[in-house]
């Protein structure tokens, strides 16, 4: 839980005065230290600065705390991932084929895919089975560079399936391993069985939101508003519902079309709205008098080849943006942030500093961690990650694909260790 670096090529996204988010110009700056140092202490980051800084620092600070020389390597903080449906039984592949053939993702959605194959799939399953399957994931996004998560329910669509996947957010969250948000999501798809969509509604207000908040299983409260899925209006008594058991709304909006979402998100004070492939003036004007983080999912972009989002639009307007996974089996069968990172630099044409901020501050920000993680910065939690020898960051979203970590570590303690060298490997 104690550990020093030394020797730091460059330590990223330093901030020595709070912030909350980074917009506009300003997400083209990211703050780093040259020849730089690092402590953690009790998990949490004690001290940072330059090597000059280090050596006249007084040795009570470091006595006793294994040091870790990282010379030629970069250190960042893990990256917050603000977008996730880490809970699911099954892949669908077979609807990843039958796009490639030509159907839509609406259309087969509509045929009983999409969303509805996955509930049924759930359904089926175990909460044990669940939380394995779960675990294994979220052990593989650390590895990645995730220090920071947040998990949406919303492949259950019955009560007791709603409630069995927040149930394994919560033991997820138990293990203590990195901090965990948990998102009540039963406004995904309406259920075939249901001919009166209202019927289906009324049962997420008066019987859903009322037991996931008697037993604290989530933080935010999320609707797919979107053609083919939930109205404006639906989505507006979702949340009032949501907000009176005090779960902040948090939603997907304007993936599939102008939806109204960002609209009705923005009134609710959603924390975040997601996806945000369908952004005009209005929407703009909208988010910008808000508190609402805009938070773009290119991964379900690409996946889908749905249209990207504006990014560069939305930057030159002076709103903050987000970037995250959406890790699920449907739109995005990756939670790779490195791969997003890359994404948005090369489709989103946002800037290495610009996406590094997306996933790290801004990201924190929209799970409502900004004050402990998302940036170097002194008492917040010591999650943070070391590269591989590499040229610069912007190498990091360069290399799309290429493992560019060498090393996490979470609370102070190595997570994922290091590769083996090549060298090592002939003898
Ligand atoms: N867009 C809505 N929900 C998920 C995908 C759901 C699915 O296809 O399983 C998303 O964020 O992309
Ligand atoms: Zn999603």
């Amino acid at each position: 839980m104690n550990l020093i670096l030394t020797n730091i090529k460059e330590l990223v996204q330093t901030e020595t005065t709070p912030r909350r988010w980074v917009a506009g110009a300003d997400m083209a700056q990211l703050p780093t230290i040259k020849n730089a140092f690092l402590i953690i202490r009790n998990g949490l980051i004690a001290e940072f600065g330059t090597m000059e800084e280090y050596r006249q620092l007084d040795s009570r600070f470091y006595n006793g705390i294994d040091e870790m020389d990282v010379s030629g390597r970069m250190v960042f903080p893990c990256f917050a991932d603000s977008h996730t449906h880490l809970v699911y039984a099954g892949s669908r592949e077979q609807e990843f084929v039958d796009r490639i053939k030509g159907k839509t993702y609406e259309e087969i959605a509509a045929a009983g895919g999409g969303i509805l194959n996955s509930a049924k799939r759930l359904q089926e399953t175990s909460e044990e089975e669940l939380y394995q399957s779960a675990m294994i994931r979220l052990h593989e996004v650390i590895n990645l560079g995730t220090g920071a998560i947040e998990i949406k329910s919303g492949y259950g669509l019955t009560v007791k399936d709603e409630l069995k996947i927040l149930r394994v957010v919560k033991r997820l969250k138990a293990l203590n391993l990195i901090e965990i948000k948990a998102t009540f999501l039963g406004a995904h798809a309406i259920p075939k069985e249901y001919q009166d969509r209202k019927e289906y509604i009324d049962l997420i207000v008066n019987e859903m939101i009322p037991q996931v908040a008697a037993e604290g299983l989530a933080d935010y409260c999320d609707v797919f508003c979107d053609k083919g899925f939930f109205t404006p209006e639906e989505t507006d008594r979702i949340l009032k519902a949501g907000l009176a058991y005090g779960l902040r709304p948090k939603i997907h909006a304007n993936q599939l079309s102008a939806s109204g979402g960002i609209q009705v998100g923005v009134a609710n004070n959603a924390i975040s709205v997601d996806h945000l492939e369908h952004v005009g003036e209005a929407e703009i004007a909208a988010l910008k008098t808000s508190e609402t983080m805009p938070t773009l999912l290119p991964g379900a972009a690409f996946f889908l080849g749905l249209p990207y989002q504006p990014a560069r639009k939305m930057i030159e307007a002076g709103l903050p943006l987000a970037l995250a996974s959406d890790y699920n089996p449907g739109s995005c069968p990756s939670g790779s942030i490195p791969l997003i990172l890359s994404l948005a630099c090369i489709k989103l044409k946002m800037l290495p500093e610009e996406a590094i901020n997306a996933v790290t501050i801004n990201s924190a920000y929209a799970m409502g961690l900004e004050k402990t993680h998302g940036s170097i910065a002194k008492g917040k939690v010591g999650n943070v990650f070391i590269t591989q020898e590499i040229p610069s960051y912007a190498y990091m979203p360069y290399a799309f694909g290429s493992d560019t970590i060498d090393k996490v570590i979470i609370k102070g303690k190595i997570f994922r260790e290091a590769q083996p060298l090549l060298n090592n490997w002939f003898v």
